[in-house]
């Protein structure tokens, strides 16, 4: 539902998203599982039990069209709408890039970028502090994963991206429509992409031409890696997976961003105690890869933000065989949808749950839960569970570092409305004061 918030007597601000809360009441009225549409029509689900009754039978779903909305932007081959060996051989070779290791080499890269988005904010001034992040994880991802060059051009791909990102950010029937009618927005999604194709296969045959030299970015992977059958991926097959990994990785990440700084800016005390771990542990400088661990309160603040306002606030599969939830038969042709949104807000599992308390997560707390993976799920879960949670997460809590460490903000009273189909975001942007910058 629409809210005002502001910081005017530290009122306790959780937002919550329309449409979810219109289906948690049906949910809450005829029971977990909710048929909308017939046998091939939608099966909405609610709950831990829901919830890993999907993720044990991954085996009997489908992404390819689930996930088909996706299509006109991450392409026909991108492992989100891929299935069976075609989606473990494309994940297998991203992975490497995406293992705990690996992005610890990524931390340099994010607090480096937090702090020129922090250095452009002017003290007295007010800003969007979504559009700022969001153009900041933009590029840190594009740097992290993809190497300088392309990441020079991360404004000019964000521009080709959001035309295509607009036409899939509606129900998947929406963009069908789209493309049947070759409305003008399919059009512009259409030339925007061949922009998009351009820049990107032209790093393509940059890092062919480099071969192992190329550095240790996603792209040299892509490019050089082979499966166990000494196959590598097409130039097609790394086109889609480099714009996933662009598209998926910026959209999600920096609305939860926007959410964690709206949350820590409507709380001082989380805010204060995250400056004073900040403080302890790093300082002033940057965090590095190994002061992480001793950051626990900030990945709290993550978890909580993860908790409330998961940027997916619905994930998809499509049935293909006969599947039981919850003493439900649910025939081939459906599509489950889950919520991460509805599960996490739910009083049977969260102690007041509508209220953003940080603590819950931490182990010495009297709060503390450890919440299982189908209660839990900002991420997913299954075999498609997201490659990019580890990156995710290390980004949040090392650009939220030099958030709470550089600046004072304040929110101005403002509408921040929820919205989003592909991640929940702030609909008309998160305004914030600038009072100083260290
Ligand atoms: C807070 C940030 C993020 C959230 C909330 C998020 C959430 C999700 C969710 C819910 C899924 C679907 C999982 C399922 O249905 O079981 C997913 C898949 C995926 N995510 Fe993320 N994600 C985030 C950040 C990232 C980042 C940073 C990247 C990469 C740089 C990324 C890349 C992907 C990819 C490639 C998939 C598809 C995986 C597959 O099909 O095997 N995500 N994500």
């Amino acid at each position: 539902m629409a809210q005002w918030a502001g910081t005017k007597g530290n009122r306790v601000s959780v937002l919550s998203y329309r449409p979810a809360e219109v289906l948690g009441r049906c949910h809450d009225r005829f029971g977990p599982v909710l048929r909308v549409g017939g046998r091939r029509g939608f099966v909405y689900v609610r709950g831990e039990a829901a919830n890993a009754a999907v993720f044990a039978a991954s085996d009997r779903f489908r992404w390819e069209e689930a996930f088909a909305g996706l299509v006109p932007v991450d392409g026909p081959t991108s492992m989100i709408v891929s299935d069976g060996a075609e989606h473990r051989r494309r994940r297998r070779l991203v992975q490497p890039a995406m293992h705990h290791r690996q992005v610890a080499h990524y931390v340099q890269i994010m607090a480096a970028t937090a702090d020129e988005a922090i250095d452009g904010l002017r003290p007295g001034t007010d800003a969007d502090a979504y559009a700022v992040f969001r153009a900041a994880i933009r590029r840190s991802t594009i740097h992290a994963l993809f190497g300088p060059e392309l990441a020079a051009d991360a404004d000019v791909l964000g521009r080709s991206l959001q035309p295509l990102l607009d036409l899939v950010d509606g129900l998947p029937a929406a963009t069908q429509w789209h493309r049947r009618l070759r409305t003008p927005a399919w059009q512009r999604a259409g030339r925007a992409r061949a922009m998009l194709d351009r820049r990107i296969r032209a790093e393509i045959t940059r890092a062919r031409l480099l071969g192992p030299r190329a550095g240790d970015h996603v792209l040299a992977t892509l490019v050089n890696g082979r499966d166990d059958d000494g196959d590598g991926l097409t130039d097609r097959e790394i086109r889609d997976q480099v714009v996933t990994l662009i598209a998926a990785g910026y959209e999600t990440t920096s609305s939860a961003m926007a959410w964690a700084i709206y949350s820590l800016a409507t709380e001082p005390h989380v805010w204060a105690t995250a400056r004073a771990e900040v403080r302890d542990a790093v300082g002033d400088r940057p965090p590095g890869p190994g002061d992480l661990r001793a950051l626990p309160y900030l990945a709290a603040v993550v978890n909580e933000t993860l908790r409330l306002y998961p940027p997916a606030v619905v994930t998809a599969r499509h049935v293909a065989q006969d599947f039981e939830v919850e003493g439900h038969l649910i025939r081939p042709g459906a599509t489950l949808l889950l919520s991460p949104y509805l599960t996490h807000r739910m009083p049977e599992y969260w102690d007041r749950p509508l209220e953003f308390r940080p603590q819950r997560w931490l182990p010495g707390s009297a709060e503390y839960t450890k919440p299982g993976p189908a209660r839990y799920l900002p991420f997913g879960g299954g075999p498609h569970r997201c490659i990019g949670a580890t990156m995710a997460t290390t980004e949040l809590i090392v650009m939220l570092a030099r958030v709470v460490a550089r600046l004072d903000l304040t929110l101005p009273a403002q509408r921040i409305r929820p919205t989003g189909f592909a991640a929940m975001r702030p609909r008309e942007g998160l305004r914030v004061h600038v009072t100083a910058r260290r």
